[in-house]
């Protein structure tokens, strides 16, 4: 028998339990199962001998035609449960002459192979439709046609009275199952939509589930685009508001400007007046001056009988004849001696001749200059009218200049002690500027700073710059322009260009000292090498490593003051005060040097030559010497009239007091 068949495969437990499964799963409606084993065959079997066959017997759906089958004999049938009777009748003819294999009618046995395939009721829709398009045809025209044709032609010799309604009853059976096939199909069809619309529905309930998905991204989107939009407008009301304050800061600024133009315009109106007022000033003073040695010509020469007067014959004795051994120097004003007068060491300083000054008018302003005094100030002690000459105390340590130059083999000087002299110096500029009227050194240098036995650093030079008029001294002019010891380098070029001598003249002066000081670099371009050196910050390339290790960042304001003092324009240096107030601030190191030199040393001139004591009320005697008010008074008072310094007849007993040097000792006090 040739029976085309495909394997269906099922797990199970059991074998039999595959089989029940598989009918139902199927819904199998025929099916040929063993009954026994062949060995057990015999004519009289006529009962199920298998276990499985058994199971399947009892458990298999009711709707499941089921021969058992025996060495090819049907043992037992199984009918359709709801109707017995009828299915007992075709499929034994059909089992029985199966036997013979090629009895079977043809489309009997292509139906059976088709209902025993594997009818997956999870096959696509596409499959289901091939079988039904595969079995209408089959099942309803030609097939029910030939079944009856090949049953007369498989019977054509059961000719009996029976045969009509054995044919009916096999019509009525086809007809059943053609009717069953449909069900089925119908069934199968349904299974098939069914499967399909769950399928369309999870599909459905998929896209529905992506699509409340996207729905949900749409929505965090929108809320994002809100927020930037929120952002945005945010930046926008930010940038507005920018934009007006900078239309504000931008008037502001016009404002200011406008505001600092007319300031500028003030400032140069106040200035112009100021020089009036200076020029005003000055003349007030030589009028004040003429109107005192014209009016008051006794009280002036007992003024000047007060400021020792040296003779010829002194002069010339203290210099032992101007030797040329004793003389220190020469500069443009004249020469300067070394000499012990009366008991003092003394400096002389020769000057050129009177020009168009009076000797009198000549004695007034040395008179002034004595007056003036302060521990950072050489002390004019007298002067000799027949020679012109000044006579100075005696600074044996020599000028900055040589120190700076190590002349003689001196030491460099360590950088504290450059902080002390500048600040020195600052002060002594501070008490001219301030005196009143207003004094202008005009000639501050390094060969005029000079150091007394206890290195204390002195001014000297005071007032020679007022007492030889510059343009009375035509040499001096021209060496001041075409100096070639480029000492024109310390004078102010406002000074230089217009001939006007102010203090900030002197501050200019000082700012160079300060540069020289720091650096000790040749002063040609030394302000614009300092200049360059502090934009680079490189200044620790230029300082004077000879003096040790400068404490870089208070060089460095060390040099951005000595700019200032050196700007061209006078009105942008600072007032000199701020400098020895930055300076103090700076060094407080140095400073405290320069006070322990202080505490070493009191100045000899703070002492009373009676007392041995610092003055606090000096008042100076008929000898020119200044003692302290008390003692000189007790010494009169004791019957004296002699000088206790000299020892020659006082010309009179009255004391003037001596402000200007209790100011200096107080000062001196105030900074111990
Ligand atoms: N009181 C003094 N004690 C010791 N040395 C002095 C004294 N006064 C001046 N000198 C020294 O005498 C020298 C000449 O000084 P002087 O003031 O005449 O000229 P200068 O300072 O070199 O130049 P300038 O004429 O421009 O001032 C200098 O070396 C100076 O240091």
């Amino acid at each position: 028998m040739q029976v085309q068949a495909n394997e269906v495969w099922i797990e199970m437990q059991k074998v039999e339990e595959g089989i029940v499964e598989l009918i139902a799963r199927h819904n199998i409606r025929w099916l040929v199962m063993g009954a026994a084993a062949d060995e057990y065959y015999s004519e009289r079997l006529a009962e199920i001998k298998s276990r499985k066959a058994f199971f399947v017997c009892n458990k298999a759906a009711s709707c499941c035609h089921i021969w058992f089958v025996c060495k090819g004999h049907l043992i037992y049938t199984r009918g359709d449960r709801e109707d017995e009777s009828e299915i007992e009748i075709a499929p034994p003819l059909l089992l029985t002459s199966s036997a013979s294999g090629a009895d079977q009618p043809e489309h009997l046995k292509s139906e059976s192979t088709h209902w025993l395939r594997n009818l997956d009721a999870e096959e696509d829709t596409s499959e289901l439709e091939e079988i039904s398009r595969r079995l209408t045809p089959l099942l309803i025209d030609e097939e029910d046609k030939a079944a009856c044709e090949s049953y007369h032609l498989v019977e054509p010799n059961i000719v009996d009275t029976n045969k009509n309604s054995k044919e009916k009853g096999y019509e009525e059976t086809v007809k059943r199952w053609k009717e069953e096939d449909n069900a089925m199909e119908a069934k199968c069809k349904a299974k098939a939509f069914e499967s399909l619309c769950t399928k369309e529905m999870s599909q459905r309930k998929e896209m529905e589930e992506a699509l409340a998905r996207v729905r949900q991204e749409i929505d965090g989107m929108k809320d994002e685009r809100n927020g930037f939009k929120g952002q945005l407008q945010m930046a926008q009301d930010n940038k507005l508001a920018l934009e007006s304050q900078l239309g504000d800061s931008q008037c502001m600024v016009e404002q200011l400007e406008e505001k600092l133009l007319s300031a500028v315009e003030l400032l140069i109106t106040f200035k112009d007046r100021r020089d009036k007022l200076q020029i005003e000033h000055r003349d007030a003073i030589t009028k004040v001056k003429w109107l005192r040695t014209s009016i008051k010509g006794e009280a002036a020469s007992f003024c000047r009988a007060e400021f020792p007067v040296f003779s010829f014959m002194e002069i010339n004795e203290a210099t032992h004849n101007f030797d040329p051994s004793w003389k220190i120097g020469e500069g443009r004003y004249g020469s300067v001696y070394k000499g012990i007068l009366r008991h003092m060491h003394v400096a002389i300083k020769m000057l050129p001749s009177y020009g168009s000054k009076t000797q009198l008018d000549f004695q007034d302003e040395v008179e002034v200059l004595s007056r003036v005094r302060h521990p950072n100030l050489v002390t004019l002690i007298g002067n000799c009218p027949e020679y012109r000459s000044l006579v100075y105390e005696y600074l044996r340590n020599g000028c900055l200049e040589d120190r700076l130059a190590c002349k003689g083999n001196t030491p460099p000087l360590p950088w504290k002690v450059r902080t002390c002299i500048a600040t020195e110096i600052c002060s002594a500029l501070i008490f001219l500027h301030s005196n009143i009227p207003c004094l202008v050194h005009g000639n501050v240098k390094p060969s005029n700073i000079l150091f007394d036995a206890n290195f204390v650093s002195k001014l000297g030079d005071l007032g020679i710059v007022s007492l030889i008029p510059q343009n009375e001294n035509p040499a001096n002019f021209a060496r001041i322009h075409n100096d070639p010891n480029g000492t024109d380098v310390y004078l102010d070029p406002e000074y230089l260009e217009t001939g006007n001598l102010t203090p900030e003249s002197d501050v200019y002066s000082f700012g160079i000292i300060l540069l020289q000081l720091l650096t000790a670099r040749p002063l040609l371009g030394i302000v614009k090498d300092v200049k360059t050196a502090l934009e680079n910050d490189k200044i620790d390339a230029l300082l004077d490593i000879s003096a040790g290790d400068w404490p870089l960042e208070q060089a460095k304001e060390l040099a951005y003051l000595a700019l200032r003092c050196c700007e061209k324009n006078r009105l942008n240096r600072p007032d000199l005060w701020v400098v020895h107030e930055a300076m103090g601030a700076s060094f407080a190191a140095s400073a405290s040097c320069l006070i322990s030199k202080k505490l070493i040393r009191t100045p000899s001139h703070f002492v009373c030559p009676i007392f041995q004591e610092v003055m606090k009320d000096p008042h100076i005697a008929a000898d020119g010497f200044t003692y302290e008010e008390e003692a000189i008074r007790g010494w009169l008072k004791g019957g004296h009239n002699t000088s206790p310094m000299t020892n020659l007849k006082l010309e009179h007993c009255n004391l003037v007091p001596n402000y200007a040097l209790q100011y200096a000792i107080q000062q001196w006090q105030l900074e111990l």
